[in-house]
């Protein structure tokens, strides 16, 4: 498959989303659960926000896919999402688990490991940071924000734990990587805001598309594009506030055109360690 073949499907999946309307089960943080919702629903999902252990194994289940955002962990928390694995594991849900702050203290280092060793099967998506940690079990104390590392430089896939599973990198440049596949987002422009929650609706977005295709793979790069779109066509001149409404309103109203030429733009495909 050639670098045209995956933006034509990036293209039939994104066009396919407001279409098929899938249910897609998150289990949030309550910080970025109204605005993951909302970048779903604007984007043509059905998010499904349940959050406790009495139901989170029958929801995600009856769901298309199952999103677990470990940001503000608890033994509460916890216990929900990993009825939910083990739900989406029996019944063949993808999962997309992210390990907000996963560098951020010993719990929730050990959380993430642990629920990555549940049988499920999916896409792991964290910031630069994140994955460094899991890559190498050192903390970074410094919450849920990325502090420089350079993502494409992973190779983390040998570890057992990622094994069979996407790793979806996030930072100034996106990284989407399985054992024989990378694709790198180049974005074009720095952010004008860090707005919070962006991370955690990037991930929501990549389980959109989970619910759509088997190719977690190209899930994942639909996904992380179209969110990377919605930011860049966000005006840099705008404040904090209304940057992060209109990022809800491009993610609402996208046109294939510009879409397909920004992802000619920025998108770089490798299969077998050669660029395609
Ligand atoms: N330096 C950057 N330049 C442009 N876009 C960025 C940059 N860093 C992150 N992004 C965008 O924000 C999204 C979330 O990434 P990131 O900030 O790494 O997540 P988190 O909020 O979890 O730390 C990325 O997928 C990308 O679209
Ligand atoms: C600030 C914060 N604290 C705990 S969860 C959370 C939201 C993290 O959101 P993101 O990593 O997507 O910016």
């Amino acid at each position: 498959m050639t670098q045209n073949d995956q933006i034509s499907k990036i293209l039939e999946l994104w066009q396919a989303l407001p279409e098929t309307k899938p249910l897609v089960h998150v289990i949030a943080n309550q910080v970025s659960a109204a605005f993951c919702a909302d970048a779903m629903s604007a984007s043509g999902a059905r998010p499904v926000m349940a959050v406790s252990s009495l139901e989170t194994g029958e929801i995600t289940e009856h769901a298309g896919s199952f999103v677990a955002n470990l940001g503000q962990p608890s033994p509460e928390k916890e216990a929900a999402v990993r009825e939910s694995l083990l739900s989406a594991a029996r019944n063949r849900i993808p999962v997309i688990l992210d390990p907000v702050g996963a560098g951020a203290s010993v719990y929730r280092h050990q959380l993430a490991s642990s629920l990555l060793s549940l049988p499920w099967k999916g896409i792991i998506k964290g910031n630069a940071s994140e994955i460094h940690t899991l890559c190498t079990g050192q903390l970074t104390h410094q919450g849920v924000d990325s502090v420089g590392f350079d993502s494409p430089e992973l190779s983390p896939l040998a570890d057992p734990l990622f094994s069979g599973r996407i790793l979806a990198v996030t930072g100034k440049e996106d990284c989407i990587l399985d054992d024989d596949r990378r694709i790198i987002l180049s974005h074009p422009a720095p952010l004008s805001h860090a707005i919070v929650g962006t991370g955690c609706a990037a991930g929501c977005l990549c389980g959109c598309f989970a619910a759509l295709t088997e190719d977690l793979f190209l899930a994942a790069a639909a996904g992380l594009s179209f969110f990377s779109y919605a930011q860049f066509r966000v005006d840099v001149l705008e404040g904090y506030g209304s940057s992060k409404l209109h990022l809800l309103d491009a993610l609402s109203r996208t046109e294939a055109d510009g879409f397909k030429r920004y992802l000619q733009t920025i998108l770089i495909y490798q299969s077998g360690g050669k660029t395609i």
